[in-house]
């Protein structure tokens, strides 16, 4: 078994999940390094977002362990996970659609200090809280849209909201299961913009189907074939690689 780098915050070594006798990921060995933007691609049905699922703790491994910070998490439950700091950007369904975008992202930072069990709250806390829910929105690009309920948003302004309420959470690492699926180019053009400026002092590891994302945006780049890696470098390596263009010609045709 290989030792994880040092730089490595998140890893796995011979992760594997198989349902009901498929071997969905197989033996997988995966190091994700602090401060790096790392995907995860592959053609469909590779297991992608199994691994996803797992390392998020959301899917149990059926053997192979999972490292955060060197410290073995694979029978760690997701929320413990996620207060540990590594936190999965939520499906849109997680946004309230009738709260506004202030008050969503309120919510968030509530939960994250523990407010929302408490009675009684002073005006000076919940003041403090409004400073840091607009310094959010703004940094999402959502402040024209502060008082509007998130049922109204655009797709795109959705899932920035979303990415906000993850932010809430001051998280230093980030999951993201396909940001950019449904969006069109303008969004995809916005959200890659946002995911890079958060980028900025965390570790991103996303699941992302649209490659120029993957090119313009991530430091690293795993590729997964029928639940193994197939190939792991840079965009530049893993796309010139023949195995790797194979594959993905392979899911073409099917
Ligand atoms: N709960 C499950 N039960 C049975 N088989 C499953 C389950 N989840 C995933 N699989 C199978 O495992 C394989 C990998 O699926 P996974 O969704 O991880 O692939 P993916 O790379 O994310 O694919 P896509 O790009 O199409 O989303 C597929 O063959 C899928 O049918």
């Amino acid at each position: 078994m290989s030792s994880s780098p040092a730089d490595a915050i998140l890893s796995a070594r011979g992760l594997t999940k198989e349902f009901l006798g498929f071997r969905a990921v197989s033996d997988v060995d995966l190091d994700v390094r602090e401060g790096t933007i790392h995907a995860l691609i592959g053609p469909n049905g590779a297991g992608k977002t199994t691994v996803f699922n797992l390392l998020t703790k959301f899917l149990t491994p059926s053997s192979g362990t999972i490292f955060f910070r060197g410290d073995d998490i694979t029978g760690v439950k997701p929320a413990d996970v996620a207060r540990l700091g590594l936190v999965r950007s939520f499906q849109i369904s997680a946004v309230f659609p009738h709260l506004t975008v202030l008050d969503n992202v309120r919510v968030a930072l509530q939960r994250k200090a523990g407010l929302d069990t408490q009675f009684w709250r002073s005006n000076r806390v919940l003041d403090r809280l409004d400073d840091e829910a607009n310094r959010l929105i703004d940094a999402v690009g959502l402040s024209a849209f502060a008082g509007h309920d998130a049922a109204e948003l655009p797709y795109g302004r959705k899932r920035a909201l979303e990415i906000a309420t993850t932010l809430a959470l001051d998280p230093p690492v980030l999951l993201f299961d396909e940001p950019m699926a449904g969006m069109g180019v303008e969004d995809i053009g916005r959200i890659s913009d946002l995911i890079r400026r958060i980028a900025k002092g965390r570790t991103v590891l996303m699941v992302e189907h649209n490659l120029s994302v993957v090119a313009d945006l991530c430091d690293r780049v795993t590729v997964l074939a029928r639940g193994e890696i197939l190939a792991e470098g840079d965009y530049d390596t893993v796309s010139s690689d023949k195995r790797v263009r194979e594959a993905y010609m392979g899911s073409e045709d099917e």
